[in-house]
């Protein structure tokens, strides 16, 4: 696409959308705002750095071996530059405790410390990004039986705590060094395959955990912790201790974040439908944006309709001040940076559809009981020309619009992945 079809496009458009009394240039503006997190876990597979330990467990799988896995931090922090370049905006990158810069020392869970992030920390001043983080609770012996925070045997729930809290402070001094608030996310891969008759036990210690966790106060300003449910995992079928119910409960009944993952509920079930109820509940909320298919909740992001559902709900809300956006999927069958590529973009032309839409009329329409008008003009909206208000974004920040971003990343195939 050329620079003068981008610009006469956006030229049209934005006169397309006047007509309808929108102010495109007020729209990207807000959605220029939008910091989208990139999971670092999507350019390795969730493999990460500690010494000795690749086994992927906790439920969680990544299907396919496209050549080029990043193998080392330095590989995995370029292929997340690549990725950033091609996307507009400014983003922040999510880290798993695992990613640790650990120099080959075997460093367990309950003994890490800033000092194995601070190389991270440095890496992300120098090119503009923020940080987020998150405990990793799986692939790890203690793991094994299934059970972590919610384990019986209390020796082994002390340790996930003492992990968690670690990495709770990690978040915060991320926050401190970089100015920006981190969000700590924590999931657990706890559940069981088969029937569980006591599953007010592993719910109260699961509690009782998390209670212990939160006894360590952090600065609200330096990071914020979230808490993420999930319906069933690979071989936690049958049971998952922590279910929607219980940390919609527990996050309410303490002020925590939570986190709600579009791929962690049941097929049908949709997670744009539970925004508009939960922030009358929490302060903020973060997002997963992930797409569920069949049995797999984490393939690569696409702008379907539910993305645009969630967008859509929280810009009707007037909430992405409280709403934190992440993507979490993993995919080895693709070019794993194309991977990332795809799924932010969607991800923003969901919220520049969302922002471009005609709100105050269809609001208008409703209130008047007009709901043939309300539902022409949101069918009409779908077509309105808003792919040409996200190429002159992107062209306008410097970055390769529409489809010409294939053939840089096909490049950097041919040039460093394909040589790893
Ligand atoms: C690797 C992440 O912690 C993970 O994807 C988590 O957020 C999740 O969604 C597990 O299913
Ligand atoms: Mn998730």
């Amino acid at each position: 696409m050329k620079t003068e079809q981008i610009n006469q496009a956006f030229e049209y458009a934005k006169s397309r959308y006047a007509g309808l009394g929108i102010d495109v240039e007020k729209a990207v503006a807000e959605m220029d705002k939008l910091s989208i997190s990139l999971h670092c876990w999507q350019a390795d597979d969730v493999t990460g750095f500690e010494s000795g330990n690749d086994e992927l467990t906790g439920g969680i799988q990544v299907t396919g071996n496209y050549p080029g896995k990043a193998r080392t931090i330095d590989e995995l922090r370029a292929d997340i530059d690549k990725a950033m370049s091609l996307i507009p905006g400014e983003h922040r990158v999510n880290l798993h405790a695992l990613y640790g810069d650990f120099g080959g020392e075997k460093v367990d869970r309950d003994q890490i410390e800033i000092k194995h992030f601070q190389s991270w920390i440095d890496w992300a001043k120098e090119k503009g990004y923020k940080l987020d983080f998150n405990a990793t609770c799986f692939s790890h012996e203690k793991s094994s039986e299934g059970f972590t925070l919610s384990h019986p045997d209390p020796a082994i729930r002390q340790f996930w705590i003492e992990h968690v809290i670690r990495c709770r402070k990690i978040a915060e001094e991320m926050g401190r060094q970089l100015g920006s608030k981190c969000i700590h996310n924590i999931w657990i891969p706890d559940g069981s395959k088969d029937l569980v008759i006591d599953r007010s036990l592993y719910r109260q210690n699961l509690k009782d955990s998390l209670d212990k966790i939160f006894e360590y106060k952090t600065n609200d300003e330096l990071m914020l912790d979230s808490i993420e449910c999930k319906l069933f995992g690979i071989g936690s079928e049958s049971f998952v201790v922590g279910s929607h119910e219980f940390y919609m409960g527990y996050g309410i009944a303490n002020n925590k974040m939570i986190t709600l993952d579009a791929g962690h509920f049941h097929p049908t079930e949709v997670i744009s439908d539970k925004i508009s109820s939960l922030l009358l509940f929490t302060p903020e909320i973060l997002l997963h944006v992930s797409r569920g298919v069949r049995w797999d909740s984490d393939h690569v992001v696409i702008l379907n309709d539910e993305l645009q559902a969630i967008a859509q709900e929280i810009t009707r809300a007037n909430a992405l001040e409280r709403v934190h956006v992440g993507l979490d999927f993993f995919d080895a069958s693709i070019n794993r940076i194309g991977a990332y590529v795809i799924g932010v973009r969607a991800t923003q032309k969901a919220f520049l559809q969302a922002l471009l839409e005609p709100t105050v009329q269809l609001r208008s329409y409703e209130a008047n009981g007009q709901n043939f008008e309300r539902l022409a003009l949101l069918e009409e909206a779908k077509s309105l020309p808003w792919a040409a208000v996200y190429d002159y974004y992107c062209a306008s920040k410097g970055i390769i619009a529409a489809e010409n971003y294939i053939s840089d990343i096909q490049q950097y195939e041919k040039e460093v992945t394909s040589k790893r």
